[in-house]
This record gives structure tokens, sequence and C-alpha cells, in this order.
């Protein structure tokens, strides 16, 4: 049987904490009916402990939860099944872990302005507003080899899901 592995995507939410990844996929796994997976559900208890006490993560912290992401991914692609997880996947070799035939990341971008007043009125999480800078100073943009959406998260969270949702349509008329 021939598949069209890009009508069959599996979106990785990217970006620095705060830029909205966990809203915006929660709107489009509602939307399309796909799988959603939280990607912070998959941290080991160390490495939240360590952002929520004001510690950046390492590599060495983030390989593993790495893994942990490329496998629900697997699961997915070797399925046929669509799905959308959030990951920060700020660097380009992180993202080299996550990447596939069906897989499409979406890097949710903003000015530090916009996602700081954000994180700064967000109460309910682990992640302290002051990470974000070296949140920022982590993140390798998205380059044009990599197959990949951005958008910018100026509007409203059903704004910036339909963007994606538009973007990605015009990719698999292409
Ligand atoms: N487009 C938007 N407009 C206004 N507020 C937003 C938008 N997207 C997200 N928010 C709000 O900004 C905050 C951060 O969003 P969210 O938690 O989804 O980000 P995140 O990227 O998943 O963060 P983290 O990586 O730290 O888990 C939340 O309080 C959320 O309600
Ligand atoms: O790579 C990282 O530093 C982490 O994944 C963070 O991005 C957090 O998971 C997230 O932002 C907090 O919710």
């Amino acid at each position: 049987m021939t598949r069209n592995d890009k009508a069959i995507p599996v979106l990785v939410l990217m970006g620095v904490s705060g830029s909205g990844k966990s809203t915006v996929a929660g709107i489009i796994a509602g939307a399309m009916g796909w799988d959603l997976q939280e990607g912070d559900a998959l941290h080991p208890p160390a490495n939240v402990a360590k952002m929520a006490s004001g510690q950046p993560l390492t590599d060495e912290d983030r390989w593993p939860w790495l893994d942990l992401i490329a496998a629900w991914i697997k699961d997915h692609t070797d399925k046929g099944l669509p799905g959308i997880i959030t990951c920060s996947a700020l660097k380009r070799s992180y993202r080299d872990v996550l990447r596939g035939d069906q897989v499409v990341f979406v890097h949710l971008a903003g000015s530090r302005e916009q996602i700081g007043q954000r994180l700064t009125t967000r109460l309910d999480h682990f992640m302290p507003a002051s990470l974000l800078d070296t949140q920022i100073s982590t993140l390798e943009p998205i380059e044009p080899d990599e197959n990949a959406i951005v958008v910018d998260v100026g509007g409203s969270p059903t704004e910036v899901a339909a963007d994606i949702i538009a973007q990605l349509e015009r990719r698999l008329e292409s």
C-alpha cells in the first residue's frame, strides 16, 4: 500500500517557554481530532525540579527527554497516525533527534516582551519566567532545509491555531 506521508503529519509545536505551545496544541488537536501529547509530561521529575528551582536544563538533561519525545513520534509515524506534541526543540541538534518524513516542526515565534508578559501572568506552571532569557539565548532558529512552519504568536490562540492549519493545508496542496 502506498501512502502519502505528508498527508498524515505529526506536528512538533516548538518554541521557548511561554510561546503558547500547550495552548495552541490543544486547540489544533481538538479541531483536527489528532492525538495530543504534552512534552512537559515526559520530562523526568529531576528536570522539572531543576527548572522549578530556576536552573536551565543542559544538553545532558534534555537528551533522555528528547528520546521519549522521539519514541512518541515514531509510534505515530509507524502506525500512520497524525498527532501533535509540544517540545521546545530549541537546538537544531535536538530537532535532529525528532525529524522524519511525517514530522513538521511548527515554531511559535514572538517577541521577548510579549512572551515575557504572558509568562508573568501564568501562575499555575512550574517553569519560572526568569528562565525565559536562557530559553531565548539557547534557541537556534529554524533553517531553510528543515521541514517547518513559522508562525507569529501575536494573535489570539485561535488565530495562531488557524494560521498553522492554513499553512499546513497549503503545504499539502503544493
Ligand atoms: N496567542 C496567545 N495569546 C494570548 N495568550 C496566550 C497565547 N498563547 C498562550 N497564551 C498564554 O500564555 C501563557 C503561556 O502559554 P503556554 O503555557 O501554552 O506556553 P508554552 O509554550 O506551552 O509554555 P511552556 O513551554 O513553559 O510549557 C499561558 O498563560 C497562555 O494562556
Ligand atoms: O528544553 C527546555 O528547556 C524545556 O523543555 C523547557 O522548554 C520546558 O519544558 C518548558 O518550556 C517548560 O514548560
